[in-house]
């Protein structure tokens, strides 16, 4: 038998951040597919719809009208899922309460439009439109950040992503609980802070910068690889070159970068089937409000993009089966697909048409 490698043999890779291990299946990649096909066609997006309850000057549902804003535009969500202030609950003192554990959980839901136009989705936007959105993320987790203990900023793009609104948006959600995400991070940031003396993910761009083998574009103030253990297959990482715990604690030179960085990291995303790549993405920083008390420099900020997109812009990989079962599976390596993302162009696709 030939000498192990990692594009050829399978293996299993560790996440640090989470505890959690991956399966990597290389050889699988001859695999002929006949499974579903998304639909492929892109709806020609108008830049205004009255009838988008996303979009300036138009009434929503619930009869507030939305002003006739320029740039970016946050509201509290007319559906949330987590209301600021509800009953106290008793202490259970139900036998074997420890399996039916439950607490109380407060919160405020927000939506924020990136911009007023419907048509724009940040690969086409400017730095200054995109250096707005950075702006707002940081005024809005720093207002909610004072009351709730974790802000969650996630970006869901793309009907295939279950969005229901293509007008460019994110939801902010801020919540009186750690969620598992970021508390599992919480945990195995400190641990690694405590035996080593530094922020795990400062160590693992270090290395990735040494190792230049998963990187998708940088510049002077941040990095974006496709991380070691990713499982989505063209899921990146983007992580700040200095140590920094929260997304306020930005330098101005540092938010103008981050929007560069956006600006191309998502245009690659879309030249690379040609189509508005869809994604889950979101941030994790050093948790706030009563958290905020305790030392978080075990942290170091980081965003992270899920796409689902696989080999084309209408075939999607599936996290089910095995994946539910058992564990992350992939066969396009985080190396391949550093690759691929790295060797697409700079230029937007649309931009030459
Ligand atoms: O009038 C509206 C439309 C949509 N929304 C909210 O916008 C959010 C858009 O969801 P997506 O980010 O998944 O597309 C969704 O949570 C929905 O509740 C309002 O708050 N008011």
């Amino acid at each position: 038998m030939d000498e192990f490698n990692f594009t050829e043999h399978q293996h299993v890779r560790y996440n640090p951040l989470k505890g959690e291990w991956i399966l990597v299946s290389p050889h699988r990649l001859k695999r002929p597919w006949s499974g579903q096909v998304e639909a492929t066609h892109e709806d020609e997006i108008p830049p205004f719809d009255p009838n988008n309850p996303l979009c300036p000057g138009v009434n929503r549902p619930n009869g507030e009208k939305n002003p006739e804003y320029d740039s970016t535009f946050v509201f509290d969500n007319d559906f949330p899922a987590l209301l600021p202030d509800i009953p106290e609950a008793a202490a259970s003192n139900q036998p074997n309460e420890e399996l039916f554990k439950f607490e109380p959980a407060r919160g405020t839901c927000r939506v924020m439009c990136f911009h007023p136009r419907s048509d724009l989705t940040i690969p086409l936007m400017s730095i200054e439109e995109i250096k707005a959105i950075v702006y707002e993320w940081i005024k809005q987790g720093t207002e909610l950040g004072v009351k709730y203990d974790w802000v969650q900023i996630f970006e869901n793009k793309g009907a295939i992503m279950g969005c229901s609104n293509p007008h460019p948006h994110c939801q902010i959600w801020a919540s009186s609980f750690m969620p598992n995400e970021p508390r599992i991070k919480d945990s195995y940031q400190r641990e690694y802070y405590e035996t080593h003396g530094r922020p795990l993910l400062l160590e693992y761009i270090n290395a990735e910068l040494k190792k230049q083998e998963r990187i998708v574009v940088q510049n002077s103030h941040w990095l974006v690889v496709v991380p070691w253990w990713s499982t989505w297959p063209f899921e990146t990482l983007l992580v700040p070159l200095r140590h920094v715990i929260r997304m306020c604690d930005l330098t101005s030179e540092e938010i103008h970068s981050l929007a560069e960085i956006m600006k191309r990291l998502t245009i690659k995303y879309d030249n690379l089937f040609r189509t508005s790549f869809p994604y889950s993405m979101g941030w994790h920083g050093a948790p706030t409000g009563r958290k905020a008390l305790s030392n978080n420099q075990h942290w170091q900020l980081h965003a992270m993009y899920y796409p689902p997109l696989l080999r084309s812009s209408s075939v999607k990989k599936f996290m089910v089966g095995y994946e539910m079962l058992g564990q992350a599976q992939r066969d396009l390596t985080a190396e391949q697909a550093a690759q691929k993302l790295f060797s697409q162009p700079d230029v937007h696709y649309k931009a030459t048409m």
